[in-house]
């Protein structure tokens, strides 16, 4: 059969280079209202974008700012005003809340060694560089999106940041001049942390910068058995406000996490008095503070369970102490279309002017969409349902001026602002693009909905659907059937939105078609399809797969001869599942970091209840080994099928990773080469479980796109 599969290295690398150009944004600032002076309004937009540079081999942070003319209700006129800069060294930075000074923990390397200096910036001039290495009232400062914070207080006289605690330095029992100050004897003292992404991130603190006096104090207060961390000012400044993480017995990975038990507190400047704000039974994140200083909204799920469910938001009303639910979980999506709030971290302002409502941009199904929510009623109403379908998501609101950025299979993201309406208006939202971006023609994409023949019914969730995103190449040759690669995502509680992926659209401007398969447990469906899953891992979402797959085969559309699957982590587990479970089915098998036996892995993951939770048992902290969870652990893992596989597999490992221990990988790689399959393992040091370091990634592309077109004979 013929084919139009782009085959030759050197075009798919040139591809690839084209294609990774397009910038990611990571963020949005609106600047004051200023008036000029023949009346018109307008405010400039700070955006920060990210983008491969495949020649210095990293991810690269730039700004581009915007002018907005407004009536406050309308964009009346728009641009940019000046060109791109490159942002280095900064680790966190932020405006005064006047718009009058700006906050930068910067990075620096002297004379061979790191250190970080808070810079106070006030019109054209750095006012202060505070050497906080030199200072050693803390150790590193957290730049992470768990734990930082970069804020500033009210009256703009403080700033409040989150660094790891002092560690007196340990030296050996043999030390010959012993020095003050030293501990004996702790050299190789473990120190735990806090998993994948945050390792060396052990104890927080909360630390305060008297901005006039140069004087940095760590706070005192927090109880002994909490971690500290994505804290803001109380209102007029009296204290702090933080999410604390219960640490003890023992930290668990964080990252993509959010159903750690954790709580608000709030900790008093004056007295040091630490009071805790919710239950305590749950876990809560992403706390913020509404423009009238009055209410605190912030999103709340189960601890342990699955590591990724349908949230509750809540409201803590600073002056009457009072928590309510505002929106609660959704089990099935309302008539409406409303499938529950799905997301670990509101945008860092969400609050409409009027502090009445929040705005969530959050899955819902194979979307990302914008959501509504009045705070006084719990009503939920999309801004973005009716908009061309893809992935909308809110980088800021401010004065009800929403930064957005918008983006799609076919489309890279764009940059786009609009003004919310007035409560109780049913007005459309009217979009104005400040940033566009190139349209990809020859893509084709949309939307398949399944729904699982009744023996697959799961008895306990009966009825449920599923969703799975198709790519293919715009135009097929006649009499042309095209290869299919089919992408469970990771997770299992995850979700592919219809948002622009790049390994994805490389690959169907190759002339793959890719199928993304959203199985029964996918988050943005309702909290039931979410508990479907735990306990029917490797059957459930295998079979999801499968049938997906197998109903659009039937469409007549696609090679049923070239078939290929490529998934990572819990991806990874379906797609060696799938070729165990399905040995003729697939020609080639791609798994990066993938879940091989639950049994082995439960013992050296960062997040050992995830294993207990999806093999369908309880977790708690004392939990000891037994054997028949054991045996339940292990038949529910691809390493049980591993006799029957016959389909060649590319395996892509991070030497660093704590969530998957590439040793996963190395299990499957030597059971393979017993069996005589072939198999390749790639190794990338310094990279963890998402190998997302710019040579790992544009290396493991090329060699999935080329063990493609190898096995599926192109
Ligand atoms: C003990 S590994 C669990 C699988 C992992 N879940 C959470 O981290 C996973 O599948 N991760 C996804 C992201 O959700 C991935 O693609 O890496």
């Amino acid at each position: 059969m013929e084919s139009q599969v782009m085959t030759n290295p050197e075009d798919i690398s040139k591809l690839y280079r084209e294609l990774s150009l397009f910038p990611s944004l990571t963020r949005a600032d609106v600047g004051p209202v200023i008036t000029s002076q023949y009346g018109g309004k307008y405010s400039n937009i700070y955006t920060e974008w990210s983008q491969r540079d495949l020649e210095r081999n990293e991810n690269v942070k730039f700004c581009r700012q915007y002018i907005v003319f407004h009536d406050d209700k309308s964009v009346v006129y728009s641009g940019p005003s000046g060109n791109c800069t490159e942002i280095k060294g900064e680790l966190l930075s932020k405006d005064s809340p006047s718009g009058d000074m700006k906050a930068v923990v910067r990075e620096s390397i002297i004379k061979g060694e790191d250190k970080q200096f808070l810079e106070i910036w006030s019109k054209n001039i750095k006012v202060k560089s505070i050497n906080l290495t030199a200072l050693k009232k803390h150790g590193k400062v957290y730049e992470d999106d768990q734990f930082g914070c970069l804020v500033w207080s009210h009256s703009e006289t403080h700033l409040l940041y989150v660094a790891e605690r002092k560690r007196l330095k340990a030296e050996s029992f043999f030390q010959v001049w012993p020095s003050k100050h030293t501990l004996k004897g702790e050299q190789f003292v473990f120190y735990e942390d806090w998993g994948e992404t945050l390792v060396s991130k052990s104890s927080p603190v909360l630390c305060v910068l008297d901005i006039e006096g140069s004087n940095v104090s760590v706070l005192e207060g927090v109880p002994d058995n909490i971690s500290p961390g994505q804290a803001f000012w109380a209102p007029s400044d009296t204290g702090v406000v933080f999410v604390g993480w219960w640490h003890e017995p023992f930290r668990l990975g964080l990252k993509y996490s959010p159903n750690r038990r954790s709580s608000l507190f709030y900790v008093d400047l004056t007295g040091g008095q630490c009071e805790q704000l919710s239950s305590g039974s749950s876990a809560v994140c992403s706390p913020k503070l509404s423009p009238d200083q009055c209410r605190i909204i912030y999103l709340e799920c189960a601890v342990y369970g699955p590591h990724q469910q349908c949230s509750r938001l809540c409201m803590y009303d600073w002056y009457t102490k009072r928590t309510s639910v505002v929106v609660d979980v959704v089990k099935r999506p309302r008539e409406d279309g409303f499938a529950g709030i799905y997301s670990s971290s509101l945008s860092p302002l969400c609050w409409s002017a009027d502090s009445q409502r929040i705005l969530v941009s959050c899955p819902q199904g194979s979307r990302k969409d914008l959501l509504l929510v009045e705070t006084t009623t719990g009503s939920v109403t999309s801004l973005t349902s009716k908009s061309p379908g893809g992935s909308w998501s809110l980088l800021t609101i401010e004065r009800n001026l929403m930064v957005v950025s918008w983006s799609s299979p076919n489309c890279p993201p764009s940059l786009r602002v609009g003004f919310l309406p007035l409560g109780g208006s049913r007005e459309e939202v009217d979009w104005v693009v400040l940033e566009d971006s190139q349209t990809q023609p020859d893509i084709d994409w949309q939307i398949l909905n399944f729904t699982p023949p009744p023996e697959q019914d799961n008895s306990q969730y009966p009825g449920l659907d599923f969703d799975a995103l198709l790519l293919k190449p715009k135009d097929v040759k006649e009499g042309v059937k095209l290869p299919l690669i089919v992408t469970p995502h990771g997770g299992p509680h995850s979700v592919i939105v219809a948002d622009w992926l790049l390994s994805s659209s490389v690959l169907c401007r190759m002339g793959f078609a890719i199928l993304l398969v959203n199985y029964r447990g996918s988050i943005g469906y309702g909290q039931d399809s979410i508990l479907s899953l735990p306990g029917n891992v490797g059957t459930q979402d295998v079979k999801d797969v499968q049938f997906a797959v197998e109903s659009v085969l039937r469409g007549g559309a696609f090679d049923e001869q070239k078939v290929a699957v490529a998934g990572g982590s819990h991806g990874g587990f379906v797609a060696c599942h799938l070729i165990g479970q399905y040995p003729e089915f697939y020609k080639a098998c791609v798994a990066r970091n993938p879940v091989i036996n639950l049994a082995s892995m439960i013992g050296s993951t960062d997040i050992p209840d995830w294993c207990m939770v999806e093999a369908g048992y309880n977790y708690s902290t004392d939990c000891l080994p037994d054997p028949a969870v054991w045996e339940q652990m292990l038949n529910k893992s691809p390493i049980k099928h591993v006799k029957q596989v016959k389909t060649p597999v590319l395996l892509t490992l991070g030497e660093d990773d704590k969530r998957v221990p590439p040793k996963q990988g190395i299990e499957y790689y030597r059971a393979l080469k017993a069996l005589q399959v072939p198999v390749r393992l790639l190794w990338y040091p310094g990279n963890n479980h998402s190998l997302s370091k710019v040579d790992a990634e544009s290396d493991g592309f090329m060699n999935i796109a080329l063990w493609m077109t190898q096995h599926l004979s192109l």
